[in-house]
Formats: C-alpha cells, structure tokens, sequence
C-alpha cells in the first residue's frame, strides 16, 4: 500500500485549472436500462496535466474504454462534464464535436487504421488534408523523425511490418498537434520490441513536446512508461501512481485480483 504514491489531494475534486488538457467532473455513464443497465462510470472526476503521459488500467469492464471514450467526445455521457481544451463538449452540437475531434484529439488503436491505398506519409497527412491545413514541414520532419520513419515514407501498409505501421498511426496522431492523444492498448497487436519502440515514441513526444497522452492498458510494462497510472475498478477511479515500475504496477493488479477472489 505504501509503495503507491497518491497525492494529497486524492482524489481530486474537479480540476478546472487550465493547465488541464482534458477534465472529467463527476462524470456518470450509464448503458442499459433495468436489468441490464451498468454504470460503466460512476462519477468520475479526473484531469489530465498538459505535457503529462497517463495510462489508465484496471480490471477488465472497469470502464477503461468508457471513460477514454467519453473524454474524447466519442461516446456520450449520462451525467456530468468533460472539458477538453477548455471546451464543454456538453455545449457542442454534433457538427461542432466532430470539429472539436478533428483539431484538438488524436487517436492510436490497437488495430493501426491506415489507409492501405495511401503510402505512410500520405496516412501521416491525411488527418490535416482533410481539415484543409497544411503542416510545416519542419514540424513533420521532426515528427517523422521522432518515430524513425523518414526512410519508409514511401511504403504502403502493406509493406511495412505490424510496429512500422503502429509508429505511422503515432505519427499520424503527433502531426496535427493535437490538444491530447488518446491510445487504446497501442502495443497490442505488436511483438515486445516493436511495442518498447511506440511507447518510446509516445514518450518522447511527451518529454520533448510536450504532447499529452492518454493510454489504456491491460500491460504493466507498457504503464511504465507514462508519467501516472490511473486504475479503475468498477467505474470509479480507486487508486492513481506516479513514476510507476512495471513491477509496482504488477502488484497493484494483482491486489485487483486478490479482491475478486476473496
Ligand atoms: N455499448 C455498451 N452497452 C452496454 N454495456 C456496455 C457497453 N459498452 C460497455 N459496456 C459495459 O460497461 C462496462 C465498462 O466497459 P468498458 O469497455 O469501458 O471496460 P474496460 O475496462 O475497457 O474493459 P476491457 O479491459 O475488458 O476492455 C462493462 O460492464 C461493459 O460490459
């Protein structure tokens, strides 16, 4: 119990400070109804720090995709509010949310998304094609940099191994300089050396420019590689971990597991 290192101020109350990329108050999500209804969330309240790299782990059905879900303006919540940059997606229409989504959220899923027709660095680019803006090329060089993809720029994802393809959707996410970056278990489909290269990248974006990142997880390795672990258990944030261990995130897993089995 000691090992896990909560702030004083756990659990937060709603942040509202600005240096938030992303805010959760009391944060309700409801499926069903009757008998089959489940509060994937229950009144969740959290903020995700600007230029901070979190991974979000808990149990299986905890609500992990949910809450990601709901932060990114993909789902809909029952009760509470997100902000993200500062905008209450509860005040957007839906053609605003899509905008919201385009320009300030960036998205890594396990399955890599990529348009096989496309070669990486149209892939790279499509996100801001579509919105009509034009990335310097400095920035992308850097980005393609970042991800050492400069000489596979031409390939398509058919020609490009499971972890080439994962660090063009990274890249993807990166370029258009997105408010937050949302990873949903990134590594998954990768090999452990093609899933160490990603979390490096998401790492380095963080530490170098200051990207933020929201990662789900079921991986204890992968974890260790953000800045903060949040764990949740039955819809409610229950415990949170700075400068986490594989080790240490292991076994507060396991005490999940313990619970369950008592
Ligand atoms: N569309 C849906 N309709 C009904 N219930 C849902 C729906 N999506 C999720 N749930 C339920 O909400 C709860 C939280 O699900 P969620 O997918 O967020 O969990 P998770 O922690 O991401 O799980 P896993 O680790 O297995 O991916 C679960 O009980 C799940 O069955």
């Amino acid at each position: 119990m000691n090992e896990v290192s909560v702030r004083p101020e756990f659990p937060a109350a709603a942040p509202r400070d600005p240096g938030f990329a992303a805010v959760a108050t009391e944060l309700s999500k409801v499926y069903g109804s009757g008998d089959t209804r489940v509060n994937a969330l229950d009144r969740v309240s959290v903020g995700f720090t600007r230029g901070e790299f979190t991974a979000i782990m808990g149990p299986s059905g905890s609500g992990k995709s949910t809450l990601m879900h709901c932060m990114a303006g993909l789902d809909t919540i029952s009760s509470g509010s997100v902000r993200l940059g500062g905008v209450e997606l509860g005040d957007l229409n839906d053609n605003q949310l899509t905008m919201l989504r385009r320009d300030k959220v960036g998205f890594v899923f396990q399955a890599f998304n990529l348009l096989p027709t496309l070669n990486a660095l149209e892939n790279i680019t499509l996100p801001m094609d579509i919105a009509g803006r034009k990335p310097s090329r400095a920035w992308l060089d850097r980005v393609v940099g970042i991800v050492g993809l400069a000489d596979r720029l031409d390939h398509r994802p058919a020609q490009l191994s499971g972890g080439q393809q994962q660090r063009v959707a990274v890249a993807r996410a990166l370029a258009a300089r997105p408010e937050i970056i949302f990873a949903d278990e990134p590594t998954g489909n990768l090999d452990s050396r093609s899933g160490a290269e990603v979390l490096g990248f998401l790492r380095d974006s963080v530490r170098e420019e200051g990207q933020t990142i929201v990662m789900v997880t079921h991986d204890p390795g992968a974890a260790s590689y953000a800045d903060r672990v949040l764990f949740l258990a039955d819809g409610r944030i229950v415990d949170e971990m700075y400068e986490p261990t594989a080790d240490r995130v292991l076994e507060r897993m396991k005490r999940f597991d313990a619970a369950r089995t008592t």
